[in-house]
């Protein structure tokens, strides 16, 4: 039987993870209808809790992370795919309690699979990974809304959801502002079309401000998503997804009553296989940022350990590609 390698993650004696490349065999995987040969994985921010030890995200070690995985079908005992497929794994319990995508090949159920649409490579479909997914949920809650045109605030902007929400709603011609603590990130974030960087906002316990944004994307949380929420304009909405800051959120209902905001919840690990689908064709096609590439650095299994500790200290720019085969 076949060894590949893949990042495994212990808990050690003292309470601390260790991450190493070890060798397993495909009789390891779980037995589900596909075994998948990885070609491209990426890193987001559940990846780097499960491999610290978060026990919400993984409840038991030794395990192997990463949520996002792109690649070949090698076995098929489902009528939907066949070897040779070009397919997508994100979200689902992947990465989280089963092995996941930083790894030569993954075994998952056929409904976790989406055919790679024409219009993108395996690599550009891991350039967007649960980020691009999530923020192409993000911006369809807004349309749904009645978005129409900007500026929509998004906050973690230099992050992989942050990101790739400018570039999309960039794409698709609505203006964007951008959050973000980084002053050195300026120049990369109107790079990708925001007309704007704020770096913070007022601090007072007033529960609503004069309102400047007609929609937001909000991945930190904590107070960022409680300035956010007073800043919105009459009957706008905000899409919320993260809690990189925190969280926590202490509000009023005064947005929501004043100025009829909605609130949108994104959860793209369980979210409706049609909804999913239908995205990855739009991220394929007429939502596909420009110059994806411009916002990626592509690592190898080996380096993932630093790119993890930078992502936990708030230090990523953009997405991470993990070249797997
Ligand atoms: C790509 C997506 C992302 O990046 S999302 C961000 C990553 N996720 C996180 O950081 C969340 C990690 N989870 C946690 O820290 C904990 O589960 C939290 C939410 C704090 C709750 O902890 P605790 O009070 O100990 O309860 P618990 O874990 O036993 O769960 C209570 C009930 O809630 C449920 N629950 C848990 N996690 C999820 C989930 N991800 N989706 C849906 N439901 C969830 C549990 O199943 C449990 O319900 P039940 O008792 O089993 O019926
Ligand atoms: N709900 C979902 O389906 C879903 C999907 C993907 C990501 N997420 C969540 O979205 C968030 C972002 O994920 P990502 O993969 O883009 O991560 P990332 O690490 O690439 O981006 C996080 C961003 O938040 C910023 N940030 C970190 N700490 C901060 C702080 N204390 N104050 C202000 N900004 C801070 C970082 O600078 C970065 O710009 C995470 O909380 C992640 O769990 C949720």
């Amino acid at each position: 039987m076949e060894k590949f390698n893949k990042i495994v993650v212990k808990e050690l004696e003292d309470g601390s993870f260790s991450q190493t490349i070890e060798e397993a065999s495909i009789d390891s995987l779980p037995d589900n209808d596909l075994l998948i040969k990885v070609h491209f994985s990426s890193l987001n921010f559940k990846d780097a809790l499960s491999a610290s030890g978060n026990k919400g995200v993984t409840k038991k070690y030794p395990h192997t992370p990463g949520i996002d995985a792109a690649g070949i079908v090698v076995q098929s005992s489902s009528t939907d795919f066949k070897e040779g497929d070009e397919v997508i794994v994100t979200g689902y319990d992947l990465g989280m309690n089963t092995s996941g995508g930083f790894s030569e090949y993954i075994s998952v159920p056929a409904y976790w699979a989406i055919p790679v649409p024409s219009g993108i490579s395996l690599k550009e479909s891991m350039i967007l990974g649960t980020a691009g997914l999530t923020a192409a949920m993000c911006v369809d809650k807004l349309l749904h809304n009645g978005l129409t045109q900007g500026p929509v605030i998004v906050s973690g902007a230099t992050g992989g959801v942050g990101t790739l929400a400018l570039m999309i709603l960039d794409k698709l011609g609505v203006e964007t502002m951008a959050f973000s603590r980084k002053e050195s990130a300026v120049g990369f974030l109107k790079g990708l079309g925001t007309s704007e960087v704020i770096h913070s906002f007022e601090n007072t316990d007033r529960p609503l401000l004069k309102p400047i944004f007609t929609a937001a994307i909000d991945t930190v949380g904590g107070t960022i998503l409680e300035n956010i929420l007073k800043l919105i304009k009459p009957n706008g909405a905000v899409s919320i997804c993260g809690m990189a800051l925190s969280p926590a959120l202490n509000t009023t209902v005064f947005p929501f009553i004043l100025r009829g905001l909605s609130l949108f919840g994104i959860d793209s690990a369980e979210a409706d296989y049609k909804w999913r689908k239908d995205l990855w064709q739009k991220l394929s096609n007429e939502w596909k940022p420009n110059n994806l590439e411009a916002i990626q650095k592509t690592v190898e299994l080996s380096e993932l350990g630093k790119e993890i500790e930078k992502m936990l200290r708030g230090n990523q720019m953009g997405r991470i590609v993990v070249k797997i085969s």
